[in-house]
């Protein structure tokens, strides 16, 4: 017998899930890595493992392509609630998924969208990241994770995000995920993002929630919303005092066995 997952993803931005209610998988960095490899393994941005603690929800144990660990993932949140629906361990509507950066309520919608409440986000700085040696001015914005979202009027589809952008390390010393954010039309911004322990990917949910703060920001607000577009689809984003809520769909696209001999030898 194989250990179960499933693939799926946010708005593009796909994930490995492996139920593991008693936490008994040795889900380490060789094995995280292997599964995420889009030639040796499944193939994915991250992994999310399921585990049902002692006390409290369902917990979403995050793990990024690389192996390393990130507090939080908003997409993944999304994910993970509707596999939960999907399995039939919680039901449609309100729940609470937990994560390393705290608990997140989330509302499953009966298309297989989900709502999150990403808790409090903070604009904490300002930097700059470094493109193929052109700079773009950012400000710093913490969603549990931490991120530098520049908004820019230079076109983001043209951007090579191939490698890492530059960043000022001393500001983020536990590295950082990079935006680039173009405004659309008020309430409508484009993004493009390089995530830290990923690369560049079709979408990331605490980065869009920083891409709205950031363009917020920019604005002289401190709350509103918007819509906003990433290679892998649409989300919307609302930014409140007190919180800020990620809307957007999630799908399950497959189910199966890991072979047990792979797993054993990594
Ligand atoms: N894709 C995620 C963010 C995943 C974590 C990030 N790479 C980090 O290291 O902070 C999202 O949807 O938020």
């Amino acid at each position: 017998m194989g250990i179960e997952f499933l693939k799926g993803h946010g708005t593009e931005n796909d994930f490995v899930v492996l139920p593991d209610p008693d936490g008994v998988l040795d889900l380490t960095g060789e094995r995280v890595r292997a599964l995420c490899d889009r030639r040796r393994g499944l193939g994915a941005d991250g992994v999310l493992r399921v585990v049902r603690p002692d006390f409290g929800p369902w917990f979403m144990d995050y793990r990024n392509a690389d192996g390393s660990i990130a507090e939080m993932c908003g997409n993944g949140v999304r994910v993970f609630a509707h596999y939960l629906v999907h399995a039939g361990l919680e039901a449609e509507g309100g729940f609470v998924v937990g994560t390393r950066a705290g608990e997140r309520p989330v509302l499953a919608h009966p298309d297989g969208s989900v709502t999150v409440d990403m808790g409090p986000v903070a604009v904490t700085g300002a930097g700059t990241a470094t493109v193929a040696g052109s700079a773009f001015d950012g400000v710093a914005v913490d969603v549990g994770n931490p991120h530098l979202a520049c908004v820019t009027d230079v076109p983001v589809a043209g951007l090579d995000l191939e490698e890492p952008p530059g960043h000022d390390a001393a500001l983020f010393p536990h590295g950082v995920n990079v935006e680039f954010v173009n405004v659309l039309g008020d309430g409508a911004l484009r993004m493009r993002v390089h995530e830290r322990g990923v690369g560049e990917t079709r979408s990331c949910g605490t980065g869009t929630v920083a891409a709205v703060a950031a363009w917020l920001h920019g604005e002289g607000r401190r709350t509103g919303e918007a819509t906003v577009d990433v290679l892998g689809g649409r989300v919307t984003v609302v930014v409140e005092e007190e919180t800020a809520t990620l809307t957007g769909p999630a799908v399950l696209v497959a189910r199966g066995e890991l072979d047990q001999a792979w797993w054993d030898s990594l």
